[in-house]
């Protein structure tokens, strides 16, 4: 039985999908983690820890470098919860060009009668702009900002995408009709609306800063519906307070950003629809089982792809380095158990390397010590060994 522990508020529905063969619980021996935005960085992950899912797509609250040094496996759900964040800043976009966060409020500022007299009077105020013929710079064009694009293109908007590592799968999804900037700064700077839909990691750390800011024209809206950290909120504040960004919405407060009017902070809701959190827990819980029970492998964030039908009696998956010789000491070490390899295969991604080999005969009594002699290798992180049973 795999035990899984569980974080967060999982949609049931997703849970639902775990066979018999898995236990959730709170177990000190967890096979699997199934998580969403709980921060594990100073969490001790326990080295019983095979997998950790995130049901979701920023993976920046996940310890990586542990994770990987622990031999445990980082997954995901690309692209499960994007259509709930493509509907949101759509939303957002109407709201800042209509003015409708005042315009909305202000019958519940007047009674009843009062508004009656009151309203073809103050309509005025509410007075707003179309976006059909405005222009949206997409910074990021991945699972959300491809969505974020061709929806802003069919409501009339120009767009404008500026993706340095767009992925060849990742183009396809983007309407021909959104050009392509060769900078931060060309894509803003005719711009009435940026949004921003990268990962957050060393390189997109305040990706968004005064240099880019003041490449905006005056009157720009500004959107963080990534993560906290890749708009400099200080240079956001310094540009809002000098009029140069008209408004900036984010999915992530901090007390600088507090009782402003020029600054609109959701709770970070960007992925809170029922539809995007049963996605995403499906999803994770479908890759967690995969991974268990075959080792297979497909984008996983610290390993690389590695999938091989699995249909022989038993398989050895090993998570070790990516440094010479060490396909030749595994090997070695099956030859010494006496060993027949049915399938072998081999892969790499950065730092790290991940081998499975098929056997179809196993002597259970030499079986451990086998994957004793496997975990020895110097710059081996993980071994397991799994069957059909
Ligand atoms: N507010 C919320 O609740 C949610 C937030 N997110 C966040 O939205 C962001 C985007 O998510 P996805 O589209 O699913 O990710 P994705 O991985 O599908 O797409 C990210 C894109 O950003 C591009 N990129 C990376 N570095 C870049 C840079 N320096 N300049 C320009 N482009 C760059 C990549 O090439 C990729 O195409 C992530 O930070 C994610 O955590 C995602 C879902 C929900
Ligand atoms: O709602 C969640 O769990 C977080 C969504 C999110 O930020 C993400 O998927 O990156």
């Amino acid at each position: 039985m795999y035990q899984v522990k569980t974080y967060n508020a999982i949609a049931q529905a997703g849970l639902n999908t775990f066979t018999k063969d898995y236990a959730l619980n709170q177990s000190d021996q967890p096979d699997a983690y199934l998580i969403r935005s709980v921060n594990l960085h100073q969490e001790t992950l326990p080295k019983s820890l095979k997998v950790i899912a995130r049901a979701g797509a920023g993976v920046n609250n996940v310890p990586l470098e542990a994770a990987t040094a622990n031999g445990t496996a980082v997954f995901n759900t690309p692209g499960s919860n994007a259509n709930a964040v493509k509907e949101l800043v759509i939303a957002l976009l109407v709201i800042a060009s209509r003015n409708l966060m005042a315009a909305a409020s202000y019958s519940a500022e007047h009674t009843e009668a009062d508004v009656s007299q009151r309203t073809e009077h103050d309509k005025t105020k509410f007075n707003g702009t179309e976006l059909l013929g405005k222009t949206l710079a997409v910074i990021g064009l991945g699972h959300v900002g491809s969505l974020v694009a061709n929806a802003a293109l069919s409501l009339g908007m120009n767009v404008i995408g500026y993706d340095p590592y767009l992925s060849a799968d990742a183009a396809w999804n983007i309407a021909k009709q959104v050009q392509r900037a060769a900078s931060i700064k060309d894509a803003v700077k005719d711009a009435d609306y940026v949004t921003v839909h990268v990962p957050k990691n060393e390189d997109t750390l305040h990706l968004i800063s005064t240099t880019e800011l003041n490449a905006m024209q005056p009157g720009v809206n500004l959107f963080n519906y990534s993560r906290i950290g890749i708009v400099d909120n200080a240079a956001a504040v310094t540009a809002l307070n000098a009029g140069h960004v008209a408004h900036y919405y984010t999915d992530f407060g901090e007390p600088q950003l507090a009782n402003r009017q020029d600054v609109t902070v959701t709770p970070h809701i960007g992925g809170s629809t029922i539809e995007a959190e049963v996605n995403g827990a499906t999803q994770a819980a479908k890759t967690i089982m995969t991974y268990l029970e075959t080792g297979n492998v497909k984008a996983a964030i610290n390993l690389p792809d590695l999938n091989v039908p699995f249909n022989a009696a038993y398989r050895f998956t090993v998570i070790h380095e990516n440094v010479p010789n060490m396909v030749s000491q595994i090997t070695s070490k099956l030859a010494t158990a006496n060993l027949n390899i049915a399938t072998m295969a081999n892969a790499a991604k950065d730092k790290t390397a991940y081998t499975i080999i098929d056997v179809d005969d196993l002597d259970h009594q030499s079986s451990q010590q086998l994957i004793d002699a496997l975990n020895a290798i110097p710059a081996v992180t993980r071994v397991r060994l799994l069957s059909h049973n």
